[in-house]
């Protein structure tokens, strides 16, 4: 762990500032923000100065900010902490970009992968270099759209909306939710880019390939080593809004 998770501290805000898209320089739209060098701040037109955990100029790349800001929650994990990346802002502000929200298998070695596709390489990874424990992971993925909560890994339930439990032992469940059970990061991914194909899109006036819904993407990890067990969930969403 590092010196700041001994802090105990529990959520870190990252700032991510994508570049202009062809439309916005067609229109002639300028960037707002100012940068500050060695600084995780930026600052709004001339004076307003906002400080975050980490900030990402429109020239950082998937990879930086993958191991910046993501990579170290999946140490963690394998050390029996749960973890989630939450991607919230204003349509069009990049948060399908980030997450790996549109992935394909085409892209597989393409260095425009987001968040999503990283962590399932880097979990298999972790997991082929523990010979003495035993893993069991799952998959599940849900958007929620107008109020509805649909699986987006059994399209044949014709978007039949969930409804959500509490339990008393495990907490919130989504009643009927698939968790497929994986053995590869090439099931896993799979996973991902089925639930990406079947995902709501619609067009706005900022974004013309629009995810209108919030979506969680959840990995389930559980560990075992002799008789000891953890289970261990890593959390992905993107929303535009907080739910
Ligand atoms: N860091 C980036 N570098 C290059 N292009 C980017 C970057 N971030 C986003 N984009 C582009 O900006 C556009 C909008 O991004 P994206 O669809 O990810 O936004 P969003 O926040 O998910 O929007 P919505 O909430 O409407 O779904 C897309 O064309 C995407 O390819």
């Amino acid at each position: 762990m590092t010196n700041e998770d001994d802090k105990g501290i529990p959520v870190r805000v990252a700032l991510r500032s994508r570049p202009l898209v062809p439309k916005e320089i067609n229109e002639g739209c300028q960037g707002c923000l100012t940068f500050v060098p060695g600084e995780p701040q930026v600052i709004v037109g001339t004076e307003k100065a906002f400080t975050y955990d980490y900030v990402f100029d429109p020239t950082a790349e998937q990879e930086e900010v993958f191991n910046t800001s993501v990579s170290p929650l999946l140490c963690g994990l394998f050390k029996g902490y749960h973890a989630t990346v939450l991607a919230y802002g204003q349509t069009g502000s990049g948060k399908t970009f980030s997450m790996g929200g549109t992935y394909t298998s085409a892209q597989e070695t393409d260095p425009v992968v987001g968040v999503i596709p990283r962590v399932i390489k880097r979990i298999f990874e972790e997991r082929d270099k523990r010979a003495d424990c035993e893993f069991s992971l799952s998959v599940s993925y849900l958007e929620i759209y107008n109020e509805d909560i649909l699986d987006l890994l059994c399209p044949s339930k014709d978007k039949l909306s969930l409804s959500i439990r509490e339990d008393p032992k495990e907490g919130i469940k989504i009643v009927g939710l698939t968790d497929r059970k994986v053995f590869s990061a090439h099931e896993m991914v799979g996973c991902l880019e089925i639930g990406n194909s079947v995902r709501t899109v619609g067009s706005t006036a900022m974004n013309a390939a629009s995810s209108r819904s919030h979506a969680i993407f959840t990995i389930t990890l559980e560990q075992r080593r002799g008789k000891d067990k953890s289970v261990r969930c890593c959390f992905l969403k993107q929303t535009p809004r907080l739910i």
